[in-house]
């Protein structure tokens, strides 16, 4: 099933879901950070957990049946809430704000805590290559030139530091469907990892972009994510 949703959403609406949904996210990245670090003793730790169980089963009342998607409103604007990088409702995403220009370009400035540890104070080698994947297909996006990771490739070159980090994007060049983008994730003394991937517009979405470009022949497609 695909999980591109057309909703009649409002501009306004989105804000207030936005207000309501992001803080509730970024209290559980809170609740992720301190089950890693707290030392409370065990009767806490019980207690804890039974409050944390009981919330679950509220919030799990009444829910959607599947993941979250991507839902467009009639205005083009995209929203991929449950993304695991970019997502406002996903606790698992740190979440990127990610800034973008149209000649192809996209960066974000952020923060990764314990929950993304790999080895000891480091960031987890996947988590790099999870926040540069997101990059990388960003900057494909913002140049007119969306696509599926195709393949990724990463260099290593010492080891990141959990905390204030900055990652850029940027398209390297276009061959028909293929985007190829480079970045780099990069702490306050210069590159840690660079990356370069191809992006590859599926040939469903060729089909669905041909014969959404026949039925609104001068509105281009909607590619305007947060
Ligand atoms: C204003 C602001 C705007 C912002 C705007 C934001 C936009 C929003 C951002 C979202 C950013 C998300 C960033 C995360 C993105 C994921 O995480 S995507 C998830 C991970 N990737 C996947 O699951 C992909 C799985 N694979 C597939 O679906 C299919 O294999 C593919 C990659 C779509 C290709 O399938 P296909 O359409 O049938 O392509 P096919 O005809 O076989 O091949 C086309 C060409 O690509 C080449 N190719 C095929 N597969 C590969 C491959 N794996 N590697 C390299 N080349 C390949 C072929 O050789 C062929 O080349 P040519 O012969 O034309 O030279």
């Amino acid at each position: 099933m695909s999980r591109y949703v057309q909703e009649d959403v409002s501009s306004e609406e989105i804000e207030r879901q936005r207000a309501l949904y992001g803080p509730l996210a970024q209290s559980v990245r809170e609740l992720a950070d301190a089950v890693i670090r707290t030392e409370v003793d065990d009767a806490e730790i019980a207690a804890a957990r039974a409050g944390i169980e009981a919330i679950t089963e509220r919030l799990r009342e009444r829910q959607i049946a599947g993941s979250y998607g991507v839902r467009f409103n009639a205005a083009g604007e995209g929203r991929a809430w449950g993304n695991a990088v970019v997502g406002t409702r996903n606790p698992v995403a740190p979440p990127l704000k990610v800034h973008h220009d149209s000649s192809g370009r996209a960066w974000a400035e952020f923060h990764l805590g314990a929950a993304y540890e790999g080895p000891p104070g480091l960031v987890h080698g996947g988590v790099s290559a999870l926040i540069l994947d997101q990059m990388l297909g960003e900057a494909a996006g913002a140049g007119g030139k969306p696509g599926m990771t195709g393949t990724l490739t990463l260099r290593y070159r010492r080891g990141t530091p959990l905390g204030e980090l900055r990652a850029e994007a940027h398209i390297d060049r276009v061959e028909g469907v293929k985007t190829y983008a480079v970045g780099h994730v990069a702490d306050a003394e210069g590159v840690t990892v660079e990356a370069e991937g191809v992006f590859i517009l599926p040939k469903w979405a060729c089909r669905a972009l041909e014969k959404q470009a026949r039925e609104q022949q001068d509105e281009p497609p909607p590619t305007r994510f947060e």
